[in-house]
C-alpha cells in the first residue's frame, strides 16, 4: 500500500496559486526526491501535506488515511514526521536532552535506543551540547528529534544545506537506513548528490507543477535534470 499519496494537490497563498495540481505518491522503503529551482514549491508542498501553512485544495493520504482538513498535530502523531529546512535543535541542552523534549510531545515516543541502532552516529554525542555540534551532525539530531515522535513516514527539506561533501554522504546511509527500516522519505533537496545516492525516484518541479518524474539516471541522461533546474548555459 502506498505510505504517503498527495493527490491533485492545489495551495494558494492569498491569490498566489503555489501548488496547481501536484500528485506524489511515496511507497513504504521507498524515497522519492522532489527538485526544483528556487521558489517552485517545494516546501509549500511539505508543508501543505502536513497541514501547516497555506489553503490546500486535494487529497493527502497516509496509509490511506485521509488527512484532508486534520490539524497537523493529528498528523503528526498519525505518524507523518516532518523535518524542516534548517536546523531546529535546542542549542544550550545536550543531544539526549533534545531527543527527551521531542519525546514528551507525544503520547508514545520511539524509544532512544531504536533511534541509535538506526542512527549509530549519535551515540557518541548523547551527553554533548547540541549547539557545539558541526552542522551535520546537528542535522543528526533534528532527525532524532522527528523519529522521536514515533514517525513511520517522514518529510526532509534540504536535510544537506550547507553541509560539506563527506557530511551530505553520511545523511545519504542514514537515509538509505531510514528506508530499509520501512520507512517512506519524500526528500526536498538541491544536492543531487544525495538525490542520485538515495533516491528511488525523483520529480522535477516548475512553478508549482511536476514537469518530469522517473529514475534519477533517466532523467539525468536526458538532460532533465539540467534543463529543469538551470544548469545549462
Ligand atoms: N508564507 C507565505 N506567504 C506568501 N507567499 C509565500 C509564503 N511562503 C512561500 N510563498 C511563496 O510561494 C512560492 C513557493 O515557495 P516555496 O518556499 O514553497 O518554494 P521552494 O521551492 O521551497 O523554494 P526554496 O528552494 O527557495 O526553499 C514562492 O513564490 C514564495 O514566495
Amino acid at each position: 500500500m502506498a505510505a504517503l499519496s498527495l493527490t491533485d494537490l492545489h495551495a494558494y497563498y492569498g491569490k498566489a496559486h503555489v501548488l496547481q495540481g501536484v500528485s506524489i505518491t511515496v511507497e513504504s522503503g521507498c524515497v522519492v526526491g522532489l527538485f526544483g529551482r528556487n521558489g517552485v514549491g517545494k516546501t509549500t508542498l511539505l508543508q501543505s501535506a502536513m497541514g501547516l501553512g497555506p489553503r490546500v485544495i486535494g487529497g493527502i493520504f497516509l496509509d490511506g488515511e485521509d488527512f484532508s482538513g486534520i490539524p497537523a498535530d493529528h498528523r503528526a502523531r498519525s505518524g507523518l514526521g516532518y523535518m524542516p529546512q534548517g536546523v531546529r535543535v535546542f542549542r544550550d541542552l545536550t543531544v539526549e536532552e533534545n531527543y527527551r523534549v521531542a519525546a514528551y510531545s507525544v503520547p508514545k515516543a520511539r524509544d532512544l535506543d531504536e533511534i541509535v541502532g538506526m542512527v549509530p552516529e549519535l551515540k557518541d554525542l548523547l551527553s554533548r551540547p547540541a549547539g557545539r555540534l558541526s552542522g551535520g551532525q546537528q542535522q543528526l539530531v533534528s532527525l532524532m528529534r522527528s523519529l522521536a515522535t514515533n514517525c513511520r513516514f517522514l518529510m526532509m527539506d534540504e536535510p544537506t544545506e550547507g553541509l560539506m561533501p563527506a557530511m551530505v554522504e553520511r545523511i545519504a546511509e542514514v537515509t538509505k537506513r531510514l528506508a530499509s527500516a520501512g520507512y517512506g522519505v519524500l526528500l526536498v533537496e538541491q544536492s543531487l548528490l544525495l538525490g542520485e545516492a538515495v533516491c528511488d525516484r525523483i520529480h522535477l518541479m516548475e512553478k508549482g507543477r511536476i514537469v518530469h518524474s522517473g529514475r534519477f539516471d533517466e532523467l539525468s541522461s536526458s538532460g532533465a535534470i539540467a534543463e529543469t533546474l538551470g544548469l545549462i548555459h
